[in-house]
């Protein structure tokens, strides 16, 4: 009787009448009978996948399923004992993952609540998973809203999952075999589901964004640090990379998303994420919406390697010396094995670009135990001696700057170097070793092996030799602001790593908080002609807004903490 209701109720949907059912159902139904041309009254069984399908599947789905499965136990935990099943399946409909009461196995399997069955509305007709699908939205497919008849005793809830990217990842589903008559009783179920959804999406988020910043939203400051409600991915130049589905929300509808600058739609920009780090109070990361609205926010920083790659590593003391740079990785691997070795080692670079440092992580790596270092320029023959007379036994010597030994203490260390077999000479020289004007006899008790240090602009791992830097002489929460590391990774940098270092201690010094900001960045070096004054060109524009703090943050683009903050550094001040 009731099954003949439900057939009936599906003709007068399909002749255009209202029956009171939702929307989406209704037109569910119609693509059922107009599109897949199924029958209400077929009692067709489940549709699964074969075993060898469901592996593909899953296995597709894999990085899914690891992002979910946390998620899922603990949305099971909640409702144990409820006889809930939860489905999560893939954008296909295909269920990947399972979690349900095992007391009903058979149960479950025979209505197709189970690993592998399909849900998609093509095959299983209208059911929470399918009309998920088709809707891009959390339902509820309650008992007779599924369209077969074989289904009718199921309550299905159902959300959306997104990959970053925005496009439907997968489906988390929350099924009943029997559950209470009106469909309201389902709005707990809805609510779970949903922020589930949401906790997975956010999960992967995460995961996926170790080198980037992440911004998390939130409406209310209690819940900003442990449970936000959207989040976004941003680049270096606040790029959006990624979003979580309820972020999308914030951006207008209709145009991509990526690669859309954050500031088109919040009034903060890049700069001003370290103001919404974890040590301001919550209350005070306020964001002002472009439409007039608020949210609460918390800016989490990119991740700094904290190690050297693993292939660097082995190199022990040789390792901390790069990050990812292909000619460093070669020179380090050529290194390592000479060190081992007594070959006089030849070590060559601009000023600054870290010979030294290298020769002596050379020695740490050797077997010498005895350390010398001397400076060349206007070493004389008798300190030479001198220096070399009591040496402990096997000694690395490293001669600094060869180029401006004196002429006549040339034959003196070759008579040393001859004179101690123990003695393992490394030089370091900023000339070209083809423009060394030493003797023959000494070039060639020097000139073992040659290694070549990159200038610092040739390097690819800048990025990481900031952080690193960065990291030994500062604070350990001290950090430079996106626009202040955009502005070093641009530098020339004549001065090489000595020059990286004096820079960051200048701006370590100036800074007052924990933000390296562009005004706290000495001007390079080699700058011709003068940049703007960072310092006139506030003024500039405060000027120009009136003195008026919202208007120039906008100007400029930040937030109107950073305004101030810069406007303190400078020491500016309203004219009364
Ligand atoms: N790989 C590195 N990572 C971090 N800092 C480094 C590195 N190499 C060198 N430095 C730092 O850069 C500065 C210059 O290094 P170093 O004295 O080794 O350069 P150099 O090439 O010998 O210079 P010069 O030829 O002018 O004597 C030092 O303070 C050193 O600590």
């Amino acid at each position: 009787m009731r099954d003949h209701k439900h057939v009936e109720e599906i003709e007068q949907v399909l002749g255009g009448s209202q029956t009171g059912r939702d929307g989406f159902v209704s037109a569910s139904w119609r693509r059922c009978v107009e599109l897949y041309g199924m029958d209400p009254m077929r009692r067709d069984p489940a549709y699964i996948v074969t075993e060898s399908e469901l592996r593909d599947h899953r296995k597709q789905a894999e990085w899914m399923i690891g992002a979910a499965r946390s998620s899922l136990q603990s949305l099971f935990r909640q409702v144990a004992g409820q006889n809930y099943v939860l489905l999560l399946t893939d954008a296909k409909g295909v269920c990947v993952d399972f979690f349900g009461d095992d007391l009903f196995v058979d149960d479950l399997r025979a209505a197709g609540l189970y690993l592998g069955s399909n849900w998609s509305e093509s095959l299983a007709g209208t059911c929470g998973v399918g009309a998920c699908i088709v809707t891009q939205e959390p339902v509820t497919v309650h008992q007779d809203d599924h369209f077969g008849n074989a289904h009718t005793t199921l309550s299905c809830t159902a959300a959306p999952i997104f990959d970053s990217l925005g496009g439907l990842a997968a489906v988390l589903d929350i099924s009943l075999l029997r559950s209470p008559t009106p469909k309201r009783s389902q709005n707990l179920a809805m609510s779970l589901v949903t922020n589930a959804a949401r906790r997975v999406e956010m999960a992967n988020l995460m995961a996926e964004s170790r080198r980037d910043w992440v911004l998390r939203l939130s409406a209310s400051p209690e819940f900003l640090d442990v449970d936000p409600e959207a989040a976004v991915r941003l680049d270096g130049g606040g790029r959006v990379l990624g979003y979580t589905r309820a972020a999308r929300r914030l951006f207008p509808d209709g145009g991509e998303v990526i690669g859309r600058r954050i500031d088109e739609v919040l009034g903060l920009s890049v700069d001003d994420l370290p103001d919404l780090m974890r040590d301001r109070p919550t209350e005070e990361r306020i964001i002002e919406m472009r439409d007039g609205g608020a949210l609460f926010g918390h800016a989490i920083a990119p991740q700094a390697p904290r190690t050297a790659p693993r292939s660097s590593r082995r190199g022990g003391p040789l390792a901390g010396l790069a990050g990812e740079d292909p000619a460093m990785a070669q020179l380090l691997a050529q290194a390592a094995k000479l060190a081992r070795t007594s070959v006089p080692l030849l070590i060559t670079g601009a000023t600054g670009t870290g010979k030294t440092k290298l020769a002596h992580a050379i020695h740490m790596v050797g077997t010498a135990n005895g350390f010398l270092s001397l400076d060349c320029a206007g070493l004389s023959p008798d300190v030479l001696r001198e220096a070399t007379a009591a040496l402990p036994g096997p000694t690395t010597l490293v001669l600094r700057r060869i180029e401006d030994l004196p002429g006549g203490t040339a034959p003196t260390l070759t008579a040393v170097l001859d004179g101690g077999p123990c003695l393992r000479p490394i030089v370091t020289t900023c000339a070209d070793p083809a423009a060394l004007a030493l003797p023959g006899p000494l070039f060639h008790r020097l000139a073992g092996a040659t290694l070549r240090l990159p200038s610092l602009r040739q390097r690819r791992d800048l990025g990481w030799l900031l952080d690193r830097v960065l990291h030994r002489r500062a604070p350990e929460d001290m950090r430079l602001s996106p626009s202040a590391r955009a502005a070093l990774l641009g530098r020339s940098w004549p001065g090489n790593l000595r020059e990286l270092e004096q820079v960051l201690d200048v701006a370590i010094a100036l800074c007052d908080g924990r933000v390296i900001d562009l005004p706290d960045l000495p001007a390079p070096v080699d700058s011709t002609p003068e940049p703007p004054d960072a310092e006139e060109q506030l003024e500039q524009v405060m000027e120009a807004c009136g003195w008026n703090m919202a208007r120039a943050a906008r100007r400029l683009g930040v937030n109107r903490s950073t305004v101030l903050r810069r406007l303190r550094k400078a020491g500016l001040q309203a004219p009364s």
